[in-house]
């Protein structure tokens, strides 16, 4: 079987649509969504929709989980909701949101030894001991080991993950597509005009299609 792994869609439908006819996708075909699915792109229902329709998985990202606290009434105190999450609130319908709410924080295929997670893993913390705020926006380790969400905090932590298992992951637009020995990072941009990418497992190959156009301006 094929898994298919797929960065930040940020709700760029035609674009999934583009990159799973570009991957010859196939039902059958797993796709695993590595988190923000939905937000500053033009159709975040679109893309639940084909997600829970087709069978897809997924883990939460930052954008999804935000939108699931205002879903939810959680929303940090003083915290203003963005246009981006506004436009997710307005448009997702209720089998949606039941099924964005069954979205785990990461998966793991022992059969691939893969984890699949949205921002990332710190390296050397159990998996069982990595806490959730890390899992949907880590970007960086300092040189003192401290994890940071700030990209210049300092290096990437995909290339200080040791594995054994491969982290595919996706939450960093600013540096992009990403492949270390043990981490691979496929936030290609999309929806600043960038691309959507997939990696596809066994056969180890990286694919891509073009944004449409920026929907959100860097
Ligand atoms: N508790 C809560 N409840 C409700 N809402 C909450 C909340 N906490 C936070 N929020 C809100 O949720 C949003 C996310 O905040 P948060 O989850 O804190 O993430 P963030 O990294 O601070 O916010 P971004 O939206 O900038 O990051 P992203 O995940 O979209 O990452 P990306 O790499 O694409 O983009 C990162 C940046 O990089 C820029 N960028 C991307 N690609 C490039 C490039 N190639 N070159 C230069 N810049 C680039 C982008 O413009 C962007 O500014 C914010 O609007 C925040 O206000």
């Amino acid at each position: 079987m094929r898994t298919l792994f797929i960065g930040d869609v940020h709700g760029c439908s035609a674009e999934l649509d583009a990159l799973l006819k570009a991957c010859d996708w196939k039902p059958g075909d797993r796709v695993v969504l590595v988190g923000d699915l939905v937000a500053k792109g033009p159709d975040s229902a679109g893309v639940v929709r084909r997600a829970r329709e087709h069978g897809f998985l997924a883990v939460k990202g930052n954008h999804d989980a935000h939108v699931l606290r205002w879903h939810g009434g959680r929303a940090a105190k003083g915290k203003k909701l963005k246009p981006e999450h506004r436009q997710v609130l307005d448009t997702l319908s209720a089998a949606d949101w039941a099924w964005m709410e069954t979205l785990p924080s990461y998966l793991h295929l022992p059969e691939l030894n893969v984890l699949a997670v949205h921002a990332g893993l710190v390296p050397g913390v159990p998996l069982t001991e990595q806490r959730e705020e890390f899992l949907f926006n880590l970007r960086s380790i300092a040189a003192d080991g401290t994890p940071s969400k700030r990209l210049e905090a300092g290096e990437p932590w995909g290339s200080l993950w040791k594995g054994p298992e491969l982290v595919i992951f996706g939450h960093d637009a600013m540096r992009g597509l990403q492949k270390h020995p043990f981490a691979v990072g496929l936030d290609s941009g999309c929806v600043y005009g960038g691309k959507l990418t997939a990696y596809v497992l066994p056969e180890g190959r990286f694919y891509s299609v073009p944004a449409a156009r920026a929907y959100m301006a860097l």
